[in-house]
């Protein structure tokens, strides 16, 4: 294949034998290309214009395999919904690390490649529509400044797929930081190989906390880093309404990037008790629980790095609980530093706490629009239409701009700290099914490009933006998303 750039390493293939299978992807019988991110390649260092869209099709669907790919499935293991299982890759493919022109190590991986022997009953393959969904949420979150998985391209592999109807099959091109999960970490300590473990341990220091690699306790230095990588990311998610629906320990990343865009969906009305996955049926991943199960996933975590934590159990449990105990509290710091900047607050005051959880319960309510809400507030300061109105009647629009008004740089450097934080455009559920619906059943790409273009830039203001800003009609609403496996 004519020169595109790739520098394919597998350092993962290096790792023990029992965390991965060398594994081709099944070749699929009509490649099409569907969506290529020219931005993403370029800052990967690939540049895909000296192949033909065929064989950029031939190169997507894994029919050509890049230079240098040494492909393999991972193993891995994790609770779903609270129940241990044993895992891996049963629909992806990892073909190998790319060095970028800034010099991080991405792993390129297929979803969607064909059936491994971690497939158990699952076909191996994934539909276009859910393929699409998640190529255009990781983006929008991207856009957002939310550490994330990326989607390169995504093509179609010619063949149908056999869900609750046919659909047309595709492949999505994911980039990492890495595939390794808390649920990898599961997998070697349910095998009970220590020595694996410790080999893990080291490659995950290496590859995502290379500052901590000197540190005493290796395992205990990678519990306390993963903790506070998802810390910090959980506080991202509930800036902007993002509901990942499907926070099992499979699905959660030791490198911090929000990982696997199932039934995930953006909040409209503001409530904690929100949740869109159709098999969440207890609402255990609801906005309001990412953290207290984020906090349960860590715990897991701890639990399969003990051994390598201190030969005496006792000694590792204390080791990781102490790692763990103040989670909530941390959390709690962030979440107030978050919602401070959201509501334009400058440094810390007293009544903050208050204030701001009596605006989102009001919120709660009056079943307001979240994103709405705060770009109301962000950029209707002093706040004297509709919504100021509204709050008026609380006296709470009073107090927030007195407290505005004490900021050491008054009302205006409120506004621009809630301009920075509070996003104009979100990917809303009812124009993310609009322009799945238009690709995957009538193959017009336009109504994908057009929402794409607006997520790309998610704080900028724009008239060509009210179609994206808009919360859904009652008859648009989306009540539930389908993880579409
Ligand atoms: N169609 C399928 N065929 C085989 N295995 C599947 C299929 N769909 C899902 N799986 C496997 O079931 C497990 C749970 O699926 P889940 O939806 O969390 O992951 P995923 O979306 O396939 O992948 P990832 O977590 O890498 O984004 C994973 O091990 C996944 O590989
Ligand atoms: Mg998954």
């Amino acid at each position: 294949m004519k020169a595109v750039g790739w520098s394919l390493e597998n350092s993962f293939g290096a790792l023990p034998d029992l965390l991965f299978t060398p594994l081709a992807p099944t070749p699929v019988t009509r490649p099409t290309l569907v969506a290529l991110n020219a931005p993403l390649a370029k800052d990967l260092g690939l540049d895909f214009s000296t192949l033909s869209e065929q064989e950029q099709a031939e190169l997507f669907t894994g029919n050509r395999l890049p230079e240098g790919a040494q492909p393999l499935a991972q193993a891995y293991a994790g609770h779903q919904f609270g129940h241990f299982t044993m895992l891996g890759d049963g629909r992806a493919i990892v073909l190998g690390e790319q060095t970028t022109p800034s010099g991080a190590r991405v792993d390129i991986q297929f979803k969607g490649s064909g059936r491994t022997p971690y497939s158990r009953n699952g076909d191996g393959r994934a539909a276009l529509g859910p393929m699409l969904r998640e190529y255009i949420i990781s983006e929008a979150m991207a856009a957002l400044g939310i550490p994330t998985t990326r989607s390169l391209a995504v093509a179609a592999t010619g063949e149908w797929v056999y869900r609750e109807t046919p659909e047309p099959g595709a492949i999505l091109t994911r980039v990492a930081a890495s595939h390794l999960r808390v649920g990898t970490f599961q997998y070697v300590a349910m095998r009970q190989d220590l020595s694996a473990l410790a080999k893990l341990t080291q490659y995950a220091l290496a590859r995502h906390y290379p500052e901590r690699l000197g540190d005493a306790n290796p395992a205990l230095s990678l519990l306390e880093a993963v903790i506070e990588r998802q810390l910090a990311l959980i506080v991202e998610w509930m800036r902007v309404g993002f509901i990942h629906g499907v926070m099992n320990t499979d699905n959660m990343a030791i490198s911090g990037e929000t990982i696997d865009y199932g039934p995930c969906a953006f909040m409209d009305a503001y409530h904690r008790e929100t949740v869109f996955s159709s098999i969440d049926h207890a609402g255990r991943y609801a906005y309001g629980n990412q953290p207290t199960i984020a906090k349960w996933n860590l715990a897991r975590l701890a639990e399969a790095l003990l051994p390598l934590m201190d030969a005496e159990q006792n000694r590792a449990v204390a080791l990781a609980e102490a790692a763990i105990s103040d989670f909530v509290p941390r959390y709690n710091a962030l979440w107030l530093r978050m919602m401070g900047d959201k509501f334009g607050l400058e440094g810390e005051e007293e009544g903050d706490a208050a204030l701001i959880r009596e605006l989102l319960d009001w919120m709660q309510d009056e079943g307001a629009d979240f994103t709405r809400t705060f770009h109301g507030l962000r950029d209707g300061l002093p706040l004297d239409g509709e919504l100021g109105q509204a709050l008026s009647l609380t006296g709470w629009r009073q107090r927030w701009l007195a407290r505005l008004q004490r900021n050491a740089g008054g009302l205006a450097a409120g506004q621009a700290v809630m301009a920075r934080v509070n996003p104009v455009v979100i990917p809303r559920n009812h124009r993310v099914e609009e322009a799945l619906e238009a690709a995957s059943k009538e193959g017009d790409l336009g109504p994908m490009q057009a929402l794409l273009a607006a997520l790309a830039q998610p704080y900028a203001e724009g008239p060509e933006l009210a179609r994206y800003q808009e919360s859904p009609k009652p008859d648009e609403r989306v009540y539930q998303t389908f993880c579409g496996t």
